[in-house]
């Protein structure tokens, strides 16, 4: 298949590298230019394991260009995978998608498959098919499908090639288009649901919404569990074990962050309004995770003595291990705060650069050694493995005080307090 993938971002670069690698000719195109030049050097512009080596493996069917309008017009496939941010009253802004549908309508000259891969709301996909219309494209040259994309950042090329389902949202009567996502998708083994097209964008809207809500559910659980001088490790495997709720994403910590959890749940929440529906879940999700990061500040405030005169180190930026990825992440909330109350704040991260402009009293450094110097207190705010192998004893030589700070539930609290360091995590008494 001949494949043009609109978007050179996670979503856009790991699909078209992934498509390359399943046979298919893909040209990625982008209206970054940095980003393109970058691409065209052999360089990837964001951190994906494995991604830049599958590209290289792949060059001879993928392409990157910043002529996006010529090569819309010249594939018969189309991926859209632009951003959908944010707008500042919560909706979906859909500029980029649109900007994208009107370059369709600009150049269709002969019939395309239109296959949306991002996360748009229900109705967008039925607004796409109405808006070729109107602007006079033949409904004969085109079809539009929902194809949701599932994968996580850190682990997007696994996820893609061992996906656990491949959603199709398509019209009426269209068997042409589900046989072309059957032939792209040919060497993936995954089940196919099948549904309408606003029916792909609720499943994909409500499948992060359910992982947000197992988020703050176990985040409001720990806040029960402090108050009780109950564990909630102990909780969370205890429940986890039952296969009705099972293990996943029940680690509670300083909450979700991420470009799609925070977005999307709050683009439910919209959607539901818009139609009089009040997501009274959505929104109690939406609360515990707000305030959870001045939740854990208001803990140390309490439970360690002097904390605003102290030299803090703070490990990790990015959302989440594995990434480089900043979009609404936890540990920036939380060094923002900081660099209000505190003198000092040191960080680290193995790949995230500090997303905001410089600040007189917070340095990132380069190594993880130089950010612990000095520290009275450290707080591990991103889980990378990197800091759940810590040598405790080398580190305490190194800070100034003697407080680690597990906002992530990730180390063993029993190897810190053995080198006479305090540990102390998120409800893990
Ligand atoms: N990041 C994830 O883990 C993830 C996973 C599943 C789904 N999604 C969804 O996929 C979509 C893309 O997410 P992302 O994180 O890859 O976005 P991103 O912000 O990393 O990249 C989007 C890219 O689209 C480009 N772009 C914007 N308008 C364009 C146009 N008119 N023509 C060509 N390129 C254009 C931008 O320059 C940018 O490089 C979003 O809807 C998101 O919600 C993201
Ligand atoms: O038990 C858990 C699991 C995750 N998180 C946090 O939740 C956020 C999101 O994590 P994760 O879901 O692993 O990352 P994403 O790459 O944002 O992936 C989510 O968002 C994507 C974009 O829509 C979807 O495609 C994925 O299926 C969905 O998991 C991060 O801040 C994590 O630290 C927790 O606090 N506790």
């Amino acid at each position: 298949m001949e494949i043009c993938v609109v978007g050179a971002g996670y979503v856009g670069l790991t699909s078209a590298a992934v498509l390359a690698d399943c046979g298919h000719s893909v040209c990625c195109v982008d209206t970054n230019r940095e980003k393109i030049q970058l691409l065209n050097q052999g360089e990837v512009p964001i951190f994906e394991p494995g991604l830049k080596e599958l590209i290289t493996n792949n060059r001879s069917r993928l392409t990157f260009s910043n002529s996006v309008i010529e090569n819309i017009g010249k594939y018969p496939v189309i991926f859209i995978a632009v951003g959908t941010p944010s707008a500042p009253d919560g909706q979906t802004d859909l500029t980029y998608v649109n900007s994208v549908v009107d370059l369709i309508a600009h150049s269709i000259t002969s019939y395309k498959t239109i296959i949306t891969k991002s996360t748009v709301p229900p109705g967008t996909n039925e607004g796409i098919f109405h808006k070729l219309i109107e602007k006079g494209v033949n409904p004969q040259l085109f079809n539009i499908v929902s194809n949701p994309e599932f994968l996580r950042e850190g682990t997007a090329i696994a996820d893609m090639l061992h996906a656990d389902k491949i959603v199709v949202g398509k019209q009426k009567d269209d068997q042409r288009s589900l046989d072309i996502i059957k032939e792209i998708y040919q060497k993936i083994d995954a089940p196919y649901i099948v549904t309408t097209l606003s029916g792909a964008e609720m499943i994909k809207y409500a499948s992060n919404a359910f992982l947000a809500t197992k988020i703050s559910f176990i985040n409001e659980i720990a806040r029960i569990c402090d108050k009780y001088e109950v564990n909630v490790e102990d909780v969370r495997k205890g429940i986890g074990l039952d296969p009705r709720i099972n293990p996943h994403f029940l680690q509670s910590g300083l909450g979700y962050g991420g470009s799609c959890f925070p977005k999307d749940v709050r683009s439910l929440e919209h959607s539901a309004l818009k139609k009089k529906v009040t997501p009274i879940i959505l929104q109690a999700v939406q609360s515990v995770n707000y305030t959870q990061v001045d939740y854990y500040i208001e803990k140390l405030l309490t439970v360690i003595p002097g904390f605003t005169e102290m030299t803090v180190a703070v490990l990790g930026i990015a959302f989440k291990p594995q990434t480089d990825d900043t979009r609404y992440s936890p540990a920036v909330q939380l060094i923002e705060r900081l660099s209000a109350m505190n003198p000092m704040v040191h960080t680290y991260d193995p790949k995230a650069r500090l997303p905001f402009a410089k600040k007189e009293n917070v340095i990132q450094y380069e190594n993880i050694t130089q950010a612990i110097t000095g520290a009275d207190c450290i707080i591990i705010a991103t889980d990378w493995d990197e800091f759940k192998q810590l040598d405790w004893v080398e580190i305490k030589k190194l800070m100034n005080g003697h407080c680690i700070v597990d906002a992530r539930n990730c180390i063993d609290p029993e190897s810190v307090e053995q080198c006479g360091l305090r540990y102390i995590g998120v409800a893990r008494s």
